[in-house]
């Protein structure tokens, strides 16, 4: 079984991740993990705290000659503003300072209902662990998930797709191609001509003192039929990729393949259809099934259908506005303006790379959980011996 815990504070010293179940043999190594931390920090609209930082990760258990073991690997990234917070932030009872207590709740934060369950008179004691500031070792974690994809053929790849109402379109490339334009794009988008009305919507909303949402996109290629199952609720791979996704800081939807659409359109137009052609096992397919479309989105009945899996996720605006929003003091209950003195304007192209993670993390859950295997070699001896089972179904 895979699984890990995350811990740590947006302004202690560092965010730590536990991550079991990875098996013996897969090569990784903090570069590779760091390509990804310094994806996440990037990003057209990020504000003052990415300046701050440069997260780079430690491997603290599990892996030996950079290779891991099957232990349990520990993954930790520090933070750098953590020298500015240390008295703010520290364990000890003697720091103590009443006079400091955040008792301002903003609004779209975990501020409130946070303080009011975990009866706290400072909001700090909920906002330092609801910081999204978490992703960073979540997307550490994500890019050990990668690695071990990446050894069975399978790339994971996040982009915007919507930004403050601007809809990208896809140009009909291959995942490397698209993989690049995205690389190279500002706000992680494919689309040029989308990418420069994003980065002006941006600035358009910077200067006016507000922030932007939008909607990212994670397609996963090279998947096998058969992740997942229709048997239980919580095995169905697609309710699965939901969750890890609505579980990013400020996502508020998530849509498998054609998703809402599919409520407004007839039956005809949104199941796709199936074919075979043995052929195509000889050109080195898994299989001789195949579809022309893919509404579903590489998912049906929960299980992997062996086409490209297509989610989707939509992200609020960052909730901390430098134009004000109206709240109430949780000690006076008086009313006042919640202003800021840092925050970011946009985080929806750093939100991509946090869900390309998650997604890529249920993906070797699930896939694990299908192939087992202690050792990288064992899930490999399974793995090859279930496609060549496919490709006689
Ligand atoms: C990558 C990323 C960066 C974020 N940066 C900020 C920020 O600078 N300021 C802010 O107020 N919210 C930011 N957020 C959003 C808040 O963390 C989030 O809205 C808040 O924790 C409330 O949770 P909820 O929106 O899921 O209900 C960010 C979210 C993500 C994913
Ligand atoms: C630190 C990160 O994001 C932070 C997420 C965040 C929030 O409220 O979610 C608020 C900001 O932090 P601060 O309050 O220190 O300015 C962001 O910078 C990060 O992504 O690494």
């Amino acid at each position: 079984m895979f699984r890990y815990l995350t811990a740590g504070e947006s302004h202690g010293p560092q965010l730590t991740a536990i991550v079991e179940g990875i098996p013996s043999g897969l090569k990784i190594s903090e570069a590779d993990i760091n390509v990804d931390l310094a994806r996440r920090q990037g990003g057209y609209g990020r504000g003052g705290r990415m300046k701050i930082e440069t997260d780079k990760v430690r491997i603290l258990s599990g892996v030996r000659w950079g290779e891991t073991m099957g232990s349990p690997i520990t993954l930790v990234v520090e933070n750098s503003d953590w020298v500015n917070w240390e008295e703010r932030m520290s364990p000890y009872a003697e720091h103590r300072d009443d006079s400091i207590r955040v008792t301002r709740a903003r609004p779209g934060h975990a501020d409130l209902p946070g303080a009011m369950k975990y009866c706290q008179s400072d909001v700090r004691n909920i906002l330092e662990r609801s910081s999204a500031r978490e992703t960073a070792v979540r997307v550490a974690v994500g890019a050990v998930a990668k690695a071990y994809l990446a050894r069975f053929g399978i790339a994971v790849t996040g982009c915007v797709l919507e930004l403050g109402g601007v809809k990208a379109e896809r140009p009909d490339l291959s995942v490397k191609a698209l993989q690049e334009a995205i690389a190279a794009s500002p706000v992680y988008t494919y689309d040029a001509k989308a990418e420069l009305e994003m980065i002006a919507a941006i600035d358009r909303a910077k200067d006016a003192g507000d922030t932007l949402g939008g909607v990212v996109e994670v397609r996963v290629t090279g998947v096998p039929v058969g992740l997942g199952s229709h048997v239980q609720w919580d095995r169905r791979l697609d309710a699965r990729l939901a969750a890890a996704v609505m579980s990013i800081q400020a996502f508020k939807g998530v849509e498998v393949g054609a998703g809402f659409e599919t409520a407004r359109l007839p039956g005809s137009q949104v199941h796709d259809e199936i074919f075979f052609d043995q052929q195509r096992v000889a050109r080195g397919e898994k299989t001789g099934f195949y579809r022309n479309t893919n509404r579903a989105g590489g998912l049906e009945g929960g299980i992997t259908n062996g086409e490209e899996i297509v989610i989707c996720g939509a992200m609020k605006p960052i909730p901390t506005l430098y134009r004000p929003l109206q709240s109430v003091d949780i000690l006076t209950k008086e009313p006042f303006e919640a202003t800021v003195e840092r925050s970011d304007c946009c985080a929806v192209p750093a939100a991509s790379v946090v869900a390309e993670a998650v997604v890529a993390i249920e993906i070797a859950s699930a896939f694990m959980d299908k192939f087992g295997g202690d050792s990288v070699a064992e899930t490999a001896r399974n793995y090859s011996s279930y496609i060549e089972y496919l490709r006689e179904f």
